[in-house]
């Protein structure tokens, strides 16, 4: 039955529903770094979507209530490291309950531009300055100015999609 704007009339958008549709969804996995004032910290997030090239920014959304999102804040810098099909582990130690240390002592890091860790073997890396938070329901959304960027060698991207990873090919055109 329509309803009166003249839409069929569907099942509640439950949270479940949601995830359950956004599960299908492939999307290419990265851990978000930062560190200075408020401490050195990190997460593996799939929500990171590039805004505009003019000027060049991306935006990452975290949760407000996980360890990690303070530092952000307070730092205001970030790295967004896009990660590789060998970088699996690295993902699950940073999507997880991990303290900041070992997830860290996983990998091997230098310091960018903005002060953040940059992942060595990267598929790509985005470091930046961020510009803007607007909170959203559970998630902050950080509007990031990209203040340095570096291709990798790999050729292969590490995707989540289906609640599991797999890889595809992913030769970035180096600019
Ligand atoms: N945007 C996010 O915060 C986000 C994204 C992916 C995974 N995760 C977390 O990783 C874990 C494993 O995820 P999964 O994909 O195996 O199963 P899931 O059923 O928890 O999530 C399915 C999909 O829904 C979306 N999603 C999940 N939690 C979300 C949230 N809090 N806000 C907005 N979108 C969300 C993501 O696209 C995710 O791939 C969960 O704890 C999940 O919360 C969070
Ligand atoms: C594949 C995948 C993808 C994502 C996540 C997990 C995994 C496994 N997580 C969850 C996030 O990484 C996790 O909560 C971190 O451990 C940071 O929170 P804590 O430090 O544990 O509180 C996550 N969290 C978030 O705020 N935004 C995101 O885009 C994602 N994406």
């Amino acid at each position: 039955m329509d309803d009166a704007a003249g839409l069929a009339s569907a099942a509640p958008v439950t949270k479940e529903r949601y995830r359950d549709a956004m599960a299908a969804v492939a999307a290419a996995v990265n851990v978000v770094t930062t560190d200075g004032p408020g401490g050195r910290a990190g997460f593996t997030a799939t929500a990171v979507c590039s805004v505009t090239d003019a000027p060049p920014t991306l935006l990452v959304c975290v949760k407000r209530d996980s360890s990690v999102g303070e530092a952000f804040r307070a730092n205001g810098a970030l790295c967004v490291n896009t990660l590789a099909p060998e970088h699996k582990r690295l993902s699950n130690l940073f999507g997880g309950r991990t303290p900041v240390e070992e997830r860290f002592a996983a990998a091997t890091w230098r310091r960018g531009p903005s002060g953040a860790p940059v992942l060595d073997g990267a598929l790509a890396h985005f470091d930046c300055r961020i510009d803007r938070v607007v909170d959203v329901g559970t998630h902050a959304v950080l509007f990031c100015e990209v203040l340095d960027i570096g291709v990798g060698e790999p050729c292969e991207g590490l995707i989540y999609v289906g609640r599991r990873y797999d890889s595809v090919l992913a030769c970035a055109a180096a600019g």
